[in-house]
């Protein structure tokens, strides 16, 4: 019988906090399998998802504001543990009859908490003083009379509290970042021993489960996987052929939007070290017709995800009638495209193969990777034996140059920004600079400026290099590097293109900015 490594669970419940994620990556860390739910959640959906536990997390909100986010009532009717933090914890408080209060003193930051009594969450941690990570300007005042206060700090007396007869709790600081110190202890006794949930999710259970799915719902039928020779379907690639062997196609498709003389090195890759057959189809001026004249960045990425998928479902009817497509579409891309009942997301980008697919879909979706992170899939990576440069490449979109040219894409803008794209890149590994970036890339401005080389005015486009440090991708910090470094990619970029008469560097951080200029 195939065991259900989804059976232990926990539900988050997301108030907007920067650190929700943070929150699932640390659930999943511990083992455990978690999902992001909006605050608002349908109860149905999830008494439906039927957790072990629930986690509220922190938000910007008051609890007293007008339409602040409120407590969910199924998360008491369920009857299973809770742990608020932060806003969670203030809105338990505010629920049971507690008071929370705007304050003069806002923490943001370090905090030495000291741990009074004994307390079932805090009993993985020996000591009694703990170093925490705080970020609240709001506290509670007067502790709701069913809690205990099960900690404090020289500001708070109510740092931390435990309901006297449920196994609900509440935390003012965030056991989730890396600066609480004891964080992850707490979490997994909250996990682990308070909800009962057992590691599971680990990842030769998550192989062998999708392994043992995939084989179920396919049978004997064939798959034809959309390969970009990125790490995502690269894996799922791996995955496939694991668990059905030759019923796999693959199709890699040239947009003529890739990086410089991509195309090759996929098709080279994927017969010497992964023994994969991979259908390769030319499709360059395809994309660049059907992107002509459009300058939006939601429409270019619809454009693009659709003609995938015409490219596949052609593929498909030619190859035997294939009725399923594979994808490496994995959770962030989900989450940012704002396709599940996760978050409060607006939608920021409609990633091409999520917000992008056509309705008219013509092939049954398998997406293995649709509920992990990339930090997941590249464990996974390792574990089913992919090469190592290549479960540690860069991200590349699927929509490629098309969203690093701003506004209309054109071949000749494709062709130059390939080429800078190439230089900041090759740069990066000869400095040894390419593994401490999580993304780097060259993005293509169409706007001219002036410049002057030997005697002669240049008038010509603007290269901005974009280079960041993430985990998740969904935050990112961009990327400190060094000014020798951006000299010498900006020096070689304006020498080698003459289409090029200037080179910026992106210093935004995400948020506010994202990580693609589109
Ligand atoms: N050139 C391509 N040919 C065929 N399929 C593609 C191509 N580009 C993207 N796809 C499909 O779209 C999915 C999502 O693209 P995305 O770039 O997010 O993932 P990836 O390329 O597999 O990995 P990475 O994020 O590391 O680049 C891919 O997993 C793949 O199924
Ligand atoms: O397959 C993809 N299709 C897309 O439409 C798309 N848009 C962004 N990205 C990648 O997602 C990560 C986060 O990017 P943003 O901060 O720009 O949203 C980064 O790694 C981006 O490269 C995409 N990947
Ligand atoms: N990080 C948080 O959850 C903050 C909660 C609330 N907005 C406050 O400022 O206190
Ligand atoms: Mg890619």
């Amino acid at each position: 019988m195939q065991m259900d490594i989804k059976h232990s669970k926990i539900l988050i419940l997301d108030f907007g906090s920067q650190y929700t994620q943070l929150i699932a990556r640390r659930v999943r860390e511990l083992d455990v399998y978690c999902e992001i739910y909006a605050w608002d959640a349908d109860a149905q959906d999830v008494k439906a998802f039927d957790p072990q536990g629930i986690i509220l997390s922190g938000g910007p909100e008051s609890v007293h504001m007008d339409n602040a986010p409120t407590l969910n009532e199924v998360v008491l009717e369920m009857e299973i543990p809770v742990l608020g933090i932060c806003y969670g914890m203030q809105l338990l408080n505010d629920h049971f009859g507690g008071d929370v209060e705007g304050s003069e003193e806002k923490e943001f930051g370090y905090a030495k908490v000291h741990v009074t009594g004994e307390s079932e969450l805090f009993a993985g941690v020996s000591h009694k003083e703990l170093d925490v990570w705080m970020s609240h300007g709001d506290k509670v005042k007067s502790l709701a009379s069913v809690f205990n206060s099960i900690a404090h700090t020289s500001s708070t007396p109510y740092a931390a509290c435990q309901h006297q007869s449920l196994p609900v709790f509440g935390v003012q600081f965030h056991p989730e970042v890396e600066h609480t110190a004891d964080g992850r202890a707490i979490l997994s006794q909250f996990v682990h021993q308070i909800c009962g949930c057992e590691s599971l999710w680990k990842t030769d259970n998550i192989i062998d489960t999708h392994v043992e799915a995939i084989r179920e719902l396919v049978g004997e039928e064939k798959v034809l996987l959309g390969l970009s020779g990125g790490v995502d379907s690269s894996v799922v690639a791996a995955l496939l052929h694991k668990a059905i062997g030759d019923q796999l196609v693959c199709v890699f498709v040239d947009t003529g939007l890739l990086r410089y003389q991509e195309g090759d090195q996929v098709m080279q890759t994927m017969a010497d070290k992964m023994d994969i057959n991979v259908i390769r189809v030319n499709a360059q001026q395809r994309y660049y017709d059907a992107l002509q004249g459009e300058s939006d960045p939601e429409r270019k990425r619809k454009i693009i995800g659709e003609l995938f998928i015409r490219i596949f479902e052609r593929q498909a009817k030619e190859l035997d009638d294939i009725q399923w497509l594979a994808q490496g579409t994995i959770y962030p891309d989900v989450i940012e495209s704002a396709a599940s009942k996760t978050g409060k997301a607006h939608v920021i980008k409609s990633h091409h193969n999520v917000g992008g697919l056509p309705e008219d879909l013509a092939l049954k979706l398998i997406e293995p990777l649709k509920d992990l992170f990339k930090d997941e899939v590249r464990k996974l990576g390792v574990s089913l034996g992919l090469a190592p440069e290549l479960v540690y490449r860069h991200p590349f979109p699927g929509p490629g140059l098309g969203v690093r040219i701003l506004g209309e894409v054109k071949a000749e803008y494709a062709g130059i920004l390939a080429k800078a794209d190439h230089i900041f890149i090759e740069e990066l590994r000869r400095h040894d600079l390419y593994d401490k970036t999580s993304q780097a890339f060259a993005v293509f401005l169409p706007v001219k400026s002036v410049g002057v080389v030997g005697d002669a005015r240049r008038y010509e486009y603007v290269i901005a290099l974009r280079a960041v440090e993430t985990i998740d991708f969904m935050t990112a910090r961009w990327a400190h590097l060094p000014y020798e470094f951006i000299d010498l990619v900006s020096r070689r970029i304006m020498n080698e293109i003459a289409q090029v008469s200037r080179v910026v560097y992106d210093v935004s951080s995400k948020p506010p900015a994202t990580i693609e200029w589109e």
